[in-house]
């Protein structure tokens, strides 16, 4: 489904310039749930960011199910973005001014989907993640754990073939972690949505079936 060839990442310092991906090379098959492990600073997000076409490597090929991202039209990119991939933050970056059910319906209004197909579309994801009561609440009325299944359901409205999650449990506790973390493994069993998500726990890790680990911009 994923495929990286070589793929570099560096930003100027000065005359010289800073390496953050040193000749990276993934396979990712579709159906895994993928753990991107590494030290601080390592490269891990910005692994991530490229996964998500959230930024652009400096150099190498990325082929997104047998299709060059680089070689790819604006409008083929970003439909790309819009229609395959979804991406979780870990500080659930929703839009404050925007209740719950607004929040996780933008995709779909990116997608010119008509009204009643995304009424009905975030009324199943409200119901199956049992926060219907909250749809009219603002992210600041919610708990961190709740701000993120907003975050999940608005990354699997429009149905992605791939979730991209950088670090989806950092802010929160372990409860709240664990729930998260069956969320994902069910999206990855029962709806086949291939999973890559970055964290430095174990525990969470372990929900997934692949650990990839990188030091130095390095995959190991
Ligand atoms: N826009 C940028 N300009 C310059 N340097 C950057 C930029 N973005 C990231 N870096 C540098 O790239 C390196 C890797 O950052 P990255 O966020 O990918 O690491 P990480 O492994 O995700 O770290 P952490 O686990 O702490 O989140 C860091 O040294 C960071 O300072």
């Amino acid at each position: 489904m994923i495929q990286l060839r070589n793929i570099t990442k560096h930003y100027p310092v000065g005359f010289g310039k800073h390496e953050i991906l040193k000749d990276v090379d993934l396979t990712i098959h579709e159906g895994e749930f993928v753990s991107v492990m590494g030290p601080s600073g390592s490269g891990k997000s910005t692994l991530l960011h490229i996964l998500g076409l959230l930024e652009e490597p400096s150099s190498g090929e990325y082929l997104f199910q047998g299709e060059l991202v680089h070689r790819m039209n604006d409008k083929k990119r970003t439909q790309l973005h819009r229609g395959a991939i979804g991406f979780v933050f870990q500080a659930y970056h929703l839009i404050d001014e925007l209740t719950v059910y607004e929040n996780i319906e933008t995709p779909l209004l990116y997608k010119n989907m008509p009204s009643s197909e995304r009424k009905s579309k975030v009324a199943d994801i409200l119901d199956r993640f049992n926060i219907v009561a909250k749809k009219d609440l603002f992210p600041n009325q919610l708990s961190g754990g709740q701000q993120q299944l907003v975050g999940i359901a608005r990354a699997i409205v429009g149905e992605p073939a791939v979730i991209f999650a950088d670090e989806p449990t950092g802010n929160l506790h372990s409860d709240q972690a664990r729930e998260i973390m069956e969320l994902f493994a069910e999206l990855n069993k029962k709806d086949k949505i291939t999973i890559v998500q970055v964290t430095h726990s174990d525990v969470n890790a372990a929900f997934g079936n692949r650990i990839i680990r990188i030091r130095d911009g390095q995959v190991l």
